[in-house]
């Protein structure tokens, strides 16, 4: 298995571009399978084992699914199979962002339960109860949902208990081909929410208010493939802000959209880091000194939970007492026992962590507990004393692009290197065996 090895200390300093968002081509791919003519052409995607898995749910389903040059072209035209097996929605959670188009398309989808994740219980039922208010039934057994509706799917007006994103996309998605109008209230906010309502009235869709908490949709009763290009990963973006902020670097981070990354801003500022808007860019430059701060994570647009980990690490090095707390996911706190052996001083109670900084961190072997976990990680390491290991990058390689050949080019001691020590680059290993390295599928 592949680990990265990061020796503490280097400044970092240079430009880079942050490539398309995960949580945003992942729903737009699983979207293109509701043109029944036509074929979508996704650009400036991101080479990700995620969008791997999702291009792998499309082709079993029968759809012919092309991915070169940071662009997907589905064609969908064809009858699809209805199914997405345990095999996918194990790797990935959001393979059962398929079920609200199958269940649209066809009156039919079957999809294997996504269960329990290292962040939390992450259950679906609101995006089933958004189902069943249209009009479909639904049977959870065996492992699997199977949702299916005589005829079309029935515009409904329809609560979200909390501003699920998943939900919000599900429901979204299948309201398009639904007859009549569909009313979302409490609805996610996020960028990627917007990204996919554009994307889906460029398809024939006919969605109005996404962004806000109330989503209108009058359904139509087809829809066809389009261009579209992908919204920067906001997630990425930010985690590259904390990597110039913890080295007391200078990094202008290309293609950042400041709008979408209000609170982490916010806060880097709070904590003494300078942050100015630049060109189409972000430019980052950490202070010699930290302050401590207190971050709650909310659904968009208060704090995002996608970045908790990575401003536990720039916590770490503020001097003085800061605090955590975490809201949207109940098990998102994994990385501090890995924090913990880099010589990490913080605790937690109940949904917060109290972080005592500044920590004198120290290399250590650490395992990545989820995606921004892997990150958190790496940023650590490059504040710490001496060499960090970091394992399990399965995780990292969901989310994020070279993320080490990345740091390097901004001046990080960093090696991405595989079980024999050889070094490895997981941009290559995709070109040549189609995966992402360390992500066999
Ligand atoms: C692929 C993708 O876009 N993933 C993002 C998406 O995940 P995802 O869409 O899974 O996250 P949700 O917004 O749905 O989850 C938020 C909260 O709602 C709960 N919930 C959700 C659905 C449901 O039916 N019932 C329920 O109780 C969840 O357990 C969680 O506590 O939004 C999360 C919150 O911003 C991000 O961390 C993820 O990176
Ligand atoms: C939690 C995340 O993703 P997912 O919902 O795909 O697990 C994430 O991107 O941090």
């Amino acid at each position: 298995m592949d680990k990265i090895i990061v020796r503490g200390g280097q400044q970092l300093n240079g430009n880079i571009q942050v490539e398309g968002a995960k949580n945003a081509v992942l729903p737009v791919i699983a979207a293109s399978i509701l043109a029944s003519e036509g074929k979508s052409v996704i650009r400036d995607v991101p080479v990700l084992a995620d969008v791997y898995t999702i291009n792998e749910v499309l082709r079993n389903m029968n759809a012919n699914v092309v991915f070169e040059n940071n662009t997907v072209e589905v064609d969908a035209s064809n009858q699809l199979k209805t199914e997405a097996p345990f095999e996918y929605v194990r790797k990935m959670r959001a393979s059962v962002l398929v079920l609200g188009p199958l269940l649209a398309r066809y009156g039919h989808a079957n999809v294997a339960m996504p269960g329990g994740c290292a962040i939390g219980s992450r259950p679906i039922d609101l995006h089933l109860k958004g189902f069943e208010a249209m009009g479909a039934k639904v049977h959870v057994g065996n492992g699997f949902v199977e949702a299916h509706v005589n005829g079309r799917l029935k515009g409904a007006k329809i609560y979200l208990d909390m501003p699920s994103v998943g939900a919000t996309e599900n429901i979204m998605m299948a309201a398009a081909l639904a007859e009549g109008k569909t009313i979302l209230e409490n609805c996610a906010k996020e960028p990627e929410i917007v990204d996919l309502a554009n994307f889906l009235n460029k398809m024939g869709a006919k969605v109005i208010g996404a962004g806000t908490e109330t989503i209108k949709i009058v359904g139509v009763e087809k829809l066809h493939g389009v261009e579209h290009a992908i919204i920067p990963d906001r997630v990425e973006a930010g985690t590259f802000m904390v990597a110039a902020a913890i080295t007391g670097g200078n990094v202008l981070i290309e293609n950042a959209v400041s709008e979408h990354l209000r609170p982490v801003i916010s806060k880097l500022q709070e904590m003494g880091v300078t942050v100015e808007e630049e060109g189409n860019g972000i430019r980052v430059i950490g202070p010699e000194r930290l302050k401590p701060t207190d971050i709650k994570t909310l659904p968009h647009p208060g704090f995002p939970t996608d970045m908790q980990s990575q401003m536990m690490a720039l916590m770490l090095c503020a001097e003085g007492t800061s605090m955590i707390t975490e809201t949207v996911f109940e098990n998102r706190f994994m990385h501090v026992e890995e924090f913990r052996r880099m010589n990490a001083k913080m605790k937690i109670e109940g949904r917060s962590v109290i972080i005592e900084g500044p920590s004198d961190l120290q290399g250590a072997e650490v395992a990545a507990t989820d995606l921004r976990a892997a990150a958190a990680l790496i940023l650590a390491g490059l504040r710490g004393n001496g060499f960090t290991r970091v394992t399990e990058l399965k995780h990292l390689d969901r989310g994020y692009v070279d993320f080490a050949g990345k740091l390097k080019a901004l001046g990080a001691d960093i090696e991405r290197v595989d079980e024999n020590g050889d070094v490895v680059s997981p941009f290559f290993d995709y070109q040549k065996d189609r995966i992402v390295a360390s992500f066999k599928l």
